[in-house]
């Protein structure tokens, strides 16, 4: 799917004689909630504050209190059908939430209608069968009542059921981590693509909150704090409705999941009470805070904290690989030679990194050991990508692994031998999994579309990046992918700690020219970032002192 908006050039609609940016159209096919904090009321307030566009189609109408469900009313087949081709006419969506689905037929309906829409547009269905407090919302009395959803299940991309309902449609016991697996497991064999179990309900780990990501392709656990509060009304709509946002943004489906999670915890920290019951969350507008983000945790660990262990214990310092010993990489040239370390490292490069994609074992050998002689003769962190064995047998400075290496490299040797880390990252997701292992530097990429290989994933763009670099902390971190001189001050006003180049150097006309080029852009980059924030300090160092003097307790 094509990043919308915040990537691309934004698309413009003509509105009279103005030219607005266009949003990307997000849909909520759902129930109206009276009361305004779940159904449709939460799912456009969460759309809001993603900054796409929501629509509705609702599916029916509510009497609702924070307390009660006094009445339940179905849309006429007729009404969802108008709503629906609308809709389609004028605002097609990029993607779609499905909520309260409320009779067997308007699930016929449904997978009737998105049969016909294009299969690239996400739909994330959130099974709405058993509320948050534990009522099962029983709108559809007798044998045309759900839970059974199988109708919409091949439609979607994503099914966000909590534990009851994952136990409600699946028939199994899902008290463990193992049972969870199992469970999901099963829902995937019925076509849905991807399973998010949400852990509210869990009751194995009293500290946090453990929801399970499945698809096809990977599997993760996420592991927030549990945030006390009675106000987690809307809880699973708001959440589905986020992660529908984050795909109409552009983020894939791991990635957008991870913010969500972050959305949803940063508006339960904020939640407020509406009327007597269970108030709702806060919907607060992005970006949201570090301390939001969920962990990113494997099997092995959640078992770990369901027998009692906390999130301290998973990740103890003595784990930790060796940090730089110049924690102020500057510009890193990732190089496919010994000849260019021997150009660049005079030219007072402190971190350099092999990258050698087509050689025989012997030559490959032989390279590793002359960078690492070289690296030693002019005190430079040399990175080795890719041959860890080599790098681990020759006694390398560093390793630079990318995510598809993680599962294979043997990095408790790595990390024995004292050998540092620096782990790629492109998104939310890779980047909580890099920051998992205590890496020596955590590598973000990539920035801008880069000739230098094929990315299976969008450039990320300074924006996004600026909201990487906060996240990837206590761990240095890189920027790499398309950077060059032009592009330089912007990507080091992220506060970046170093930006990594392939081509900026080898394709210039004159590299060493080049390389002192981007070497003083970069260290004036910096000096201008600190200066900006010595003067953000000194001004709020002078608030807080006018504060003092008009209310000195
Ligand atoms: C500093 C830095 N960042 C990212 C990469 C990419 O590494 P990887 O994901 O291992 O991909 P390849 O470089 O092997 O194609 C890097 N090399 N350096
Ligand atoms: C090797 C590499 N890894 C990337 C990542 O995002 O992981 S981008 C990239 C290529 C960087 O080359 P250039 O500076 O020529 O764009
Ligand atoms: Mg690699």
């Amino acid at each position: 799917m094509q990043p919308h908006s915040e990537l691309m050039p934004q698309a413009a609609k003509m509105n009279g004689n103005k030219t607005a940016a266009a949003k990307a159209i997000v849909w909520s096919i759902a129930g109206s909630d009276s009361g305004g904090g779940a159904g449709i009321q939460a799912d456009l307030l969460t759309m809001r504050a993603f900054g796409v566009h929501g629509c509705s189609l609702i599916t029916a109408i509510t009497a609702q209190s924070s307390v009660e469900v006094a009445r339940v009313e179905l849309v006429s087949e007729q009404m969802l059908a108008a709503q629906w081709h609308t809709l389609l006419a004028d605002l097609p969506p990029v993607a779609i939430k499905i909520g309260l689905v409320a009779s067997r037929a308007q699930q016929q309906q449904l997978a009737t209608l998105l049969a016909t829409l294009p299969t690239t547009i996400p739909v994330i269905i959130d099974p709405v069968l058993i509320a948050s407090c534990g009522d099962t919302l029983t709108l559809d009395p007798g044998s045309d009542a759900l839970p059974e959803l199988p109708e919409l299940y091949r439609f979607a991309s994503l099914l966000t059921p909590n534990l009851p309902e994952l136990a409600a449609l699946t028939g199994l016991a899902v008290t463990t981590p193992d049972q969870i697996i199992t469970a999901t497991a099963c829902l995937l064999t019925q076509g849905v693509r991807a399973v998010l179990v949400k852990g509210g309900h869990a009751s194995g780990c009293k500290q946090l909150a453990l929801d399970y990501l499945v698809s096809a392709t990977q599997q993760a656990w996420l592991a927030s704090p549990r945030i006390e509060t009675a106000h987690n009304h809307g809880t699973g709509c708001s959440l589905a409705s986020a992660i529908a946002s984050a795909l109409a943004l552009g983020y894939p489906l791991d990635d957008a999941v991870v913010l969500a999670k972050a959305y949803l915890n940063r508006g339960l920290s904020a939640a407020y009470a509406t009327g007597q019951g269970a108030g709702t969350l806060n919907h607060l507008p992005l970006p949201i805070a570090v301390e939001y983000f969920p962990h990113w945790l494997n099997t092995a660990q959640v078992q770990a904290l369901y027998q009692g262990a906390t999130l301290a214990d998973l990740q103890p310092s003595s784990a930790a690989f060796a940090p730089l010993e110049q924690q102020e990489m500057g510009l890193y040239p990732v190089v496919d030679s010994v000849a260019w370390l021997k150009r660049l490292l005079p030219l007072g490069i402190n971190t350099i990194q092999l990258r050698i994609k087509t050689a025989d074992q012997q030559q490959l050998s032989a390279e590793i050991a002359a960078a690492i002689a070289l690296g030693k003769q002019y005190q430079a962190q040399v990175f080795i990508n890719d041959h860890w064995q080599l790098a681990l047998q020759l006694g390398a400075y560093g390793v630079h692994l990318g995510q598809e290496d993680l599962a294979t490299a043997d990095l408790a040797a790595l990390r024995q031998a004292g050998i540092r880390l620096g782990v790629s990252s492109h998104g939310y997701a890779e980047l909580l999994r890099a920051k998992a292992l205590q890496p020596s530097y955590i590598a973000l990429g990539h920035i801008f579309p880069t000739k230098t290989k094929q990315m299976p994933s969008q450039p990320q763009g300074v924006v996004r990046l600026a909201q990487y670099v906060p996240l990837a902390a206590p761990y240095p971190t890189v920027a790499i992918g398309g950077i060059n001189a032009e592009r330089l001050a912007a990507v080091a006003a992220t506060g970046v700690n170093s930006i990594a180049v392939v081509t900026a150097i080898t394709e210039a006309a004159d590299p060493e020219h080049a390389t002192q080029l981007l070497m003083a852009l970069l260290a004036k980059a910096k000096q201008e970032a600190q200066v900006r924030q010595l003067a953000q300090a000194k001004e709020f160092a002078q608030a807080i002192s006018e504060v003092n003097a008009v209310c000195p307790n």
